[in-house]
């Protein structure tokens, strides 16, 4: 039988997964491969849970993206002998100003892939060594590129410029938005779940380690929080979020700081771990009784509340907003100090509701839905691969 690989390589990280390659792939196993660079950990499970590997990675070059993936593939390969990949989907950060569909990869696509390095240079190189090591992994299958920029390549102008004069824009400085293959499954569950309320207006607000926030209308995106790089609009795990470029000017002129100390410092020491001193985790946060955790948690909330106002003001009307990522699914507390806010937009949840995670947690009165729905960013690219690769695309490769 045939089947898809998922790829999704973050600047530590390899996520993966196995699909069965059909119009509706399903999912056999899911893996990760956790500290790459430092201490390489992996661990697979099968797509019930269950966990089918855990293990530290020792062997020499297992420390880069390539030993992560040989490993990873290496397990599966053990797990699932007959599986045969005759596709994989990358998740790729950046699709620039043209690609806003996934892509058939091959050396002009990937040299023009290269070409996108400088507009998300703690991104795209990860991205483009997980597509390198696929393509000496499985030289026979067809290797397919997903964008995170790509669902929101429609938005009006007001939305895609900044106020820069027009030379920059027509070079590309341009607010991109990412997350798209999570707003991307957002949508499509919304059509299945809600109908009407996917043809209205909604805001996504997808929150994990990185985190953002879509206004959409029928499915469609009409504004993102992310601007040109993924450290726009709200605080992240590590990163600042929207911050006055003042500062930034600021920071070079009198402290003398490189462009290298600044994306360092806006990448990897700002939000939720800048402003606790304590952790980048929202577990450890809501764990803890620290003034920094409290005030973390506090403008982590403030600023996806300004963020809604201002994209019920994009969409000019509000019918749902969604929660998701790993915050966002799982995080009760601060889905309720988010809404408790709202009320003069029309949203009030019901307590007992988001305690439980249930799907719809406003109450019956609320002008506003608001709910939670898991994302799939795999499957969203299992299916692209799957579509691109055809029937008899590829000969294939056993795992
Ligand atoms: N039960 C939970 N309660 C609160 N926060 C959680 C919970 N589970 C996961 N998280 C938070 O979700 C974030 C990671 O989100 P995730 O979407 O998995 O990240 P990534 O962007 O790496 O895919 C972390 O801040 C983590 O603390
Ligand atoms: C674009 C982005 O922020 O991605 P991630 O959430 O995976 O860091
Ligand atoms: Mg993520």
């Amino acid at each position: 039988m045939s089947h898809v690989l998922t790829l999704n390589a973050g600047s530590s990280s390899l996520k993966f997964a196995l699909f069965t390659a059909e119009a509706e792939p399903r999912a056999l196993a899911t893996g990760l491969v956790e500290r790459i660079g430092t201490t390489p950990q992996l661990k697979l499970k099968s797509a019930t849970g269950g966990v089918l590997a855990q293990a530290r990675l020792e062997l020499p070059g297992g420390r880069d993206h390539a030993g992560a993936l040989k490993a990873a593939l290496a397990q599966l390969r053990h797990h699932y002998p007959d599986a045969r990949i005759d596709a994989v989907g990358h998740r790729v950060v950046h699709g620039g100003r043209n690609f806003a569909a996934p892509l058939v990869l091959d050396d002009a696509a990937l040299m023009q892939l290269e070409t996108l390095v400088p507009f998300a240079p703690l991104h795209q190189p990860h991205n483009i060594a997980g597509v390198k090591a696929a393509l000496e992994a499985f030289p026979r299958a067809t290797q397919v590129a997903c964008f995170d920029t790509a669902f929101h390549r429609h938005h009006p102008f007001v939305n895609d410029t900044f106020a820069l004069p027009r030379g920059y824009y027509e070079k590309g400085v341009r607010r991109y938005g990412f997350h798209g293959l999570s707003y991307d499954y957002i949508a499509g569950r919304l059509k299945q779940l809600a109908p009407t309320l996917h043809d209205g207006r909604c805001i996504v607000a997808h929150l994990g380690n990185g985190a953002s926030m879509c206004g959409m209308v029928a499915g469609r995106s009409v504004a993102s929080s992310m601007g040109f790089s993924a450290l726009d609009g709200l605080p992240m795990g590590t990163r600042s979020g929207q911050i006055d470029p003042g500062v930034l000017l600021y920071l070079m002129d009198q402290e003398g700081m490189s462009p290298g100390a600044i994306a360092e410092l806006l990448y990897t020491k700002s939000g939720l771990l800048g402003l606790s001193g304590l952790s980048a985790d929202m577990r450890t946060l809501l764990g803890s009784d620290t003034p920094g955790a409290r005030e973390a948690i506090d403008y982590f909330t403030f600023r996806i509340r300004r963020e809604m106002g201002g994209l019920a003001a994009a969409l000019e009307g509000l019918d749902a907003v969604i929660f998701t990522g790993g915050i966002g699914e799982n995080a009760a507390p601060i889905r309720e100090k988010v809404c408790a806010g709202m009320h003069w937009l029309g949203i009030e949840i019901d307590a007992a509701a988001n305690a439980a995670g249930e799907l719809v947690i406003s109450t019956p009165l609320s002008r506003v839905h608001v709910m939670v729905i898991p994302t799939n960013e795999e499957l969203v690219i299992a299916r692209a691969a799957s579509a691109l690769a055809g029937s008899g695309a590829a000969s294939g490769a056993t795992a």
